[in-house]
């Protein structure tokens, strides 16, 4: 999951970097792992700034101070396709045609053909292992086929129609043209957020593209519009333009948003992140009371493992009438774990992060309540840290069903494997993760808790629930040749071997020596400056060659 940001200031001498970098920090908690600002200045010219690390280690007065315009775009940055590489920080950048720059939210699911593509049709270099980087090649390259000097909106929504036909998988996008103006879109079933605001500025107005709603009640922006599965919105200094550039498909946003990724402040696709979460507690609240019942087992305490299942926990003890304790106690200076990379950082995060008050333990049977139980990290170190200060029993409930199925929509679990119900029973996800008991939502209660607040919606991507992708083309040839590429990564890392590399030695049955051939290595340019910093003229600069027609 990433998040992903653009703006257009309607005064175009006013700065938008300053902004952008809040608005970023906004979104922080959807991708740790690296973020980047790329603004559009005088004369069309791009100034940039990206690289690995979060919001508040990468910006600073001076690199905002050189990111100059009144227009960008930003993106903070959580893998799921490529490596941690500081070359596939985004928003990426092409300079053919008109200057391009683009930022991601999602996870295509048919590279393998579009690198064929791009290799041997479009005879364009990509540079990196990033699905992004080859999304926006794709984009660019239907748009140069317009062979004009100079386009107008219609050409880029007949671009992005063709891109919607080329490409499978979820892509929220948000891109800049050089001095013309900044666009979104979305892919045709609208699994990934993006949403569009306005605020009035001096005589016009300034507008936003954003994954989450929060960004733009920061802002002072309003009316919040959701882009529409399968549209784009073109904004220029005098116009904004929507088109529906792909046929509606079945409207299947992401359930696990819900669930876990989006801030509880936001609102996406109409529904409030926040209002789901409660719904979810008060019906997890029937579902634990039956299973207690039925285990003949009483709770005298509910206590949330912070942060994300602090709202669904504290409705359900409210509606169970059981009192309800913040046991464990947050490190606020530690992010998100499940995001972090590494199976090693995420375990020795968790402690870092989470500590149990043991006067809210001993000697009670504790219900501790989170928000899902994926790798099964932090439910087996919480329920050991509430063993530890003498809990009697520990029963773990989890707002959402068991996930047994990779995602390939944007969130990092290619592998079946690492997922703790995957191939397990109830029973046996308890034992590992060492709990008495563990219950979790029914998967029609968590759907009902979140689309009784937008019935409009008829359909949730629910595939890490039950191995039903709603693009189509993921089947089990598909998912094992994520997993071996999973396996790669993990062997590459402790070889010191890029995966590409390995993964070309498996297929290929060519042996390597760690050093990478000229075509998908991870020889990248600009990946050793930290953080890159471009705006000055023999940069990322373009001239104004593309003009609004
Ligand atoms: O079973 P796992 O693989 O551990 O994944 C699930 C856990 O990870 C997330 O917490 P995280 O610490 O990322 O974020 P939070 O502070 O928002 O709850 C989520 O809220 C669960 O607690
Ligand atoms: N989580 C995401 O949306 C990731 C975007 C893109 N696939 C990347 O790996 O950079
Ligand atoms: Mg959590």
């Amino acid at each position: 999951m990433c998040g992903i940001l653009g703006l257009l200031l309607h005064d175009p001498n006013t700065d938008s970097a300053a902004e952008i970098c809040e608005g970023l920090s906004l979104l922080q908690h959807r991708g740790q792992d690296a973020c980047g600002i790329v603004t559009c200045g005088p004369k069309g010219r791009f100034y940039q700034c990206k690289a690995n690390g979060m919001v508040r280690d990468i910006f600073d007065t001076n690199s905002i101070s050189r990111l100059i315009g009144g227009m960008g775009v930003g993106h903070v940055r959580y893998p799921t396709a490529g490596s941690f590489n500081n070359a596939e920080a985004q928003p990426f950048y092409v300079n053919s045609p008109y200057g391009i720059v683009f930022a991601h939210n999602g996870n295509l699911i048919n590279t393998t053909s579009l690198l064929q593509y791009m290799d041997a049709t479009a005879h364009r270099h990509i540079n990196t292992s990033s699905d992004s980087e080859l999304l926006l090649n794709i984009f660019a390259n239907n748009l140069q086929q317009t062979g004009k000097f100079r386009i107008n909106e219609e050409d880029i929504f007949t671009a992005l129609g063709g891109m919607m036909k080329q490409v499978r998988g979820a892509y929220a996008c948000v891109a800049m043209l050089a001095g013309f103006g900044i666009m979104a879109f979305r892919d045709p079933n609208g699994i990934r957020p993006v949403g569009m605001a306005v605020r009035k500025s001096g005589s016009g107005n300034d507008y936003l593209f954003s994954s989450e709603s929060v960004v733009a009640d920061a802002g002072g922006f309003g009316e919040w519009q959701d882009v529409r599965p399968g549209e784009a919105i073109i904004i220029t200094r005098s116009r904004v333009s929507r088109c529906q550039v792909a046929p509606p498909a079945t409207f299947a946003p992401d359930i696990f948003e819900y669930v876990y990724f989006a801030r509880p402040d936001s609102v996406l696709d109409g529904i409030s992140v926040y209002r789901s979460r409660m719904a979810m507690g008060d019906a997890l609240a029937d579902e634990v009371q039956r299973v207690l019942t039925e285990n003949n087992l009483t709770v005298d305490v509910v206590i949330p493992v912070p942060d994300t299942s602090r709202v669904a926990a504290l409705n359900l003890a409210q509606k169970l009438q059981l009192p309800y304790r913040e046991g464990f106690v947050k490190n606020r200076y530690v992010g998100r774990t499940f995001i972090m990379p590494g199976q090693e950082m995420r375990k020795k995060n968790v402690r870092r992060k989470l500590n149990a008050m043991a006067l809210e333990f001993v000697g009670k049977n504790v219900l501790l309540v989170d928000d899902s139980i994926v790798r099964g990290t932090t439910s087996k170190e919480i329920v050991q840290m509430a063993k530890d200060v003498g809990a009697k029993k520990v029963i773990v409930a989890s707002c959402a069903p068991p996930i047994r199925f990779s995602n390939v929509y944007g969130i990092d679990m290619p592998s079946r494997m690492e997922l703790v119900a995957h191939g397990r029973d109830t029973d046996s996800i308890a034992s590992a993760i060492g709990a008495d008991l563990v219950i979790f939502q029914t998967l029609p209660d968590l759907i009902e808790s979140v689309r009784q607040f937008n019935r409009d919606i008829t359909a949730f991507d629910c595939s890490v629930f039950t191995g039903d992708y709603v693009t189509g083309d993921v089947d089990e040839k598909y998912l094992l040749h994520l997993e071996s590429l999973r396996a790669d990564n993990a062997r590459g890392k402790a070889m010191g071997i890029p995966a590409e590399a390995l993964a070309a030695e498996r297929i290929n049955g060519v042996k390597t020596n760690g050093v990478h051939d000229e075509k998908g290595s991870d020889v990248t340019l600009g990946s050793d400056v930290h953080p890159t910093v471009n705006g000055s003229d023999d940069t990322v600069g373009l001239h104004n060659s593309w003009q609004q027609s």
